[in-house]
């Protein structure tokens, strides 16, 4: 049965709007980052070596091969602190393309869900019982965004 309170997306869905690994870039923190996911894999990271090769990585794809091949140098207080990386990249996004921000807002009060079948904390896993949050932190910068215009206004 269709259920229209809820949007699923895919994180590797390139093309959609909503997704970390569209082409839209933007500055943050002094630096110019091609996507949502690059910037948030560079955050894993303290050390700007494996920073800056994320960072200008030619994809997504190869970013989350820089990333790998780093993996070790991992930042300890990563699980404290990457919801928030995500919901700054995301946000910038929004504030950088004014389409990424409308796209969102016409999301309305739909629950967003990633769909994903391994990722238990960014989505919502293959039973649907993970943490969901991605689709929280689009949820929350939609939030955002309407408050905003709504000050605006
Ligand atoms: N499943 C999924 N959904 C997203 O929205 C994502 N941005 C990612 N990215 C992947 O997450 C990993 C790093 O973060 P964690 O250590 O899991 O917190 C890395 O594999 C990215 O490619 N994944």
């Amino acid at each position: 049965m269709r259920d229209d309170t809820r949007l699923y997306i895919s994180m590797s869905d390139a093309a959609n709007p909503l997704s970390s690994v569209i082409s839209q870039p933007f500055r943050l923190d002094e630096f110019d980052w091609p996507t949502a996911e690059h910037y948030m894999l560079a955050m894993l990271f303290e050390d700007p070596e494996p920073r800056e090769a994320i960072r200008t990585a030619a994809d997504p794809a190869e970013a989350h091969k820089q990333f790998k091949r780093h993996k070790r140098k991992r930042r300890p207080d990563w699980e404290a602190v990457r919801r928030l990386y995500m919901t700054r990249a995301i946000y910038t996004r929004c504030q950088t393309h004014p389409e990424a921000a409308s796209a969102l807002l016409q999301t309305g009060d739909k629950q967003i869900i990633e769909s994903s079948l391994y990722d238990y904390y960014w989505g919502c896993g293959r039973d649907g019982r993970g943490h969901n949050t991605y689709g929280e932190v689009l949820m929350d910068v939609r939030e955002r965004l309407r408050e905003e215009a709504r000050t605006h206004a």
